[in-house]
């Protein structure tokens, strides 16, 4: 029985008070978006001095939302949109028509957000430009969807159907700062006049802020923004009008191409078809090789079978020694490791006042270097032979020889795989149960929380058969050696 808490592979989720933001909803209405017309947006990309390429229009790409479609063959290495350097939304306009008078209050608030949270400030921007008539990016705002499935807008039930204790830290953070920052903001504006109010005086709330700060991770790039000294550039954050109506493949048919840094006036922000795009086919681009965690998170979506989510453990002793028992290893001593072990868990900041406890399994390489890396040496006794191994080395699960023999690697990956059936008892329901979710008609933010919870468990038994793969080979080498 491995139930006690030191054998819990997540944190525990116990101590959490869920936090959600769905009662505050007061910015969401019935429509989907605030005004849908997607060819004035095209027009308004054209009459500002940018290009569209003739064969491409906006239409609903049912659950993915809009999209951008070729209406017609379009060759490899056509622009298909160029944006002018005022169009993309940023924090820091260039100074010209678009540019702000005074911005110190919007400046003001934009101090209290904590820069992972960099999509607020951006997205003060945008509230801003929301709350003006005559917004120079009017038709870009109306095409914006008017609420997002982001889980910081789950119901407290669907945000315990995750069922994954990081996952529901980072919503927790969230929902905590937006109900803090709302505090801030109502001070500030406050006691700023009427002609200072950066949303012209129309009333901010969490959910407001929700929605600005969703709307910005789901649809910002992260670009070249100043050069720096070092010849390398800042990351700016932009709203890319048009281009943000493409949708995400990991095997793309486009890429976007920034000419200039976003310093200079002449920037232009294009997206490029990277291979033959068919008639009736959505262009598509990479948002990022990102977990499942992420891509729900910022976007509001889980990727199936995502080569790049993960599973966050937390690098513990007598877990590990939990799992090696449960697998079979023989005289495990994580928890009580040798000077010289110590020394190396110490080097992969696995131990020490400031180590770095969290671990992942999964993602192309499967087991994090560092686990992979201390479980290879806490199991071997050899103290010369490992130490005859760089750390690079011990880090990397290879195709070649294990760096400290067939039955180390055997033993060390037979622990993952307890890991990981370790980690699938878990959570508190098995993937059919899953399934049978899925397949009843429950909301679009239970289908999306069991998804991500059912990706996880998948991601896992994936793992465990590909590892149990190698573990068959390591020991079908060893009988013919
Ligand atoms: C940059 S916008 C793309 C345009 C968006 N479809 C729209 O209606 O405005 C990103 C959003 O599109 C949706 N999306 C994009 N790629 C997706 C994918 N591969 N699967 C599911 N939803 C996707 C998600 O709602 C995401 O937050």
């Amino acid at each position: 029985m491995l139930a006690s808490s030191a054998s819990k592979p997540f944190l525990s989720t116990a101590s959490l008070r869920l936090l959600s933001l769905t009662r505050r909803r007061s910015l969401t209405c019935s429509a989907n978006r605030i005004v849908t017309h997607p060819p004035d947006l095209v027009r308004w990309v054209r009459r500002e001095g940018g290009s569209v390429h003739p064969n491409l229009t906006i239409s609903d790409d049912s659950h993915l939302g809009l999209s951008v479609f070729s209406t017609g063959e379009i060759s490899a290495g056509s622009e298909l949109i160029d944006l002018p350097s005022h169009l993309p939304l940023r924090w820091n306009p260039p100074a010209g028509p678009t540019s702000d008078k005074d911005d110190s209050v919007l400046a003001q608030l934009a101090q209290q957000i904590p820069e992972e949270l960099w999509a607020m400030r951006l997205g003060l921007r945008l509230l801003q430009e929301r709350a003006k008539d005559d917004s120079f990016w009017w038709p870009y705002v109306t095409n914006l969807p008017e609420t997002f499935t982001v889980p910081i807008f789950f119901s407290g039930e669907d945000i315990k159907n995750l069922q994954y204790a990081p996952l529901l830290h980072q919503v927790n953070l969230r929902c905590r700062f937006l109900f803090n920052f709302e505090k801030q903001v109502k001070t500030l504006l406050n006691d700023s006049s009427q002609k200072d109010h950066p949303f012209g005086g129309q009333d901010v709330n969490s959910a407001s802020l929700g929605w600005a700060m969703s709307a910005v991770s789901s649809r910002a790039f992260r670009l070249h923004g100043k050069a720096l000294p070092n010849g390398r550039h800042e990351e700016e954050p932009m709203l890319l009008p048009l281009i943000d109506m493409c949708n995400h493949s990991f095997t793309p048919n486009a890429s976007i191409v920034q000419e200039r840094d976003a310093s200079s006036p002449n920037m232009s922000v294009k997206v490029v078809a990277d291979e033959q795009i068919e008639q009736n086919t959505p262009v598509t681009l990479n948002y990022g090789c990102l977990s499942n965690d992420l891509f729900l998170l910022d976007y509001g979506f889980v990727v199936p079978s995502n080569p790049y989510d993960r599973v966050e453990l937390r690098y513990d002793g007598t877990l590990l020694d939990a799992a090696s028992m449960a697998a079979g290893v023989s005289s495990p001593n994580f928890s009580s490791p040798a000077t010289w072990q110590q020394d190396i868990l110490s080097k992969l900041n696995l131990l020490g006042d400031n180590a770095l406890l969290k671990v992942t399994i999964g993602g192309s390489e499967l087991i994090d270097g560092r686990l992979l890396a201390a479980l290879r040496v806490l199991i071997s006794s050899d103290k010369e032979f490992v130490q005859k191994h760089s750390l690079d080395t011990l880090m990397v699960l290879g195709n070649g020889d294990p760096p400290l023999g067939a039955s180390v690697e055997a033993a060390a990956l037979r622990t993952v795989i307890a890991l990981c059936v370790i980690s699938l008892e878990h959570f508190p329901t098995k993937i059919m149960q899953d399934e049978s979710v899925l397949k009843a008609d429950v909301s679009s933010a239970t289908q999306l929380a069991v998804q991500f919870r059912m990706q996880k468990k998948l991601m896992l038994v994936d793992v465990t058969r590909k590892l149990s793969q190698r573990v068959k080979m390591l020991s079908k080498e060893k009988s013919t050696a």
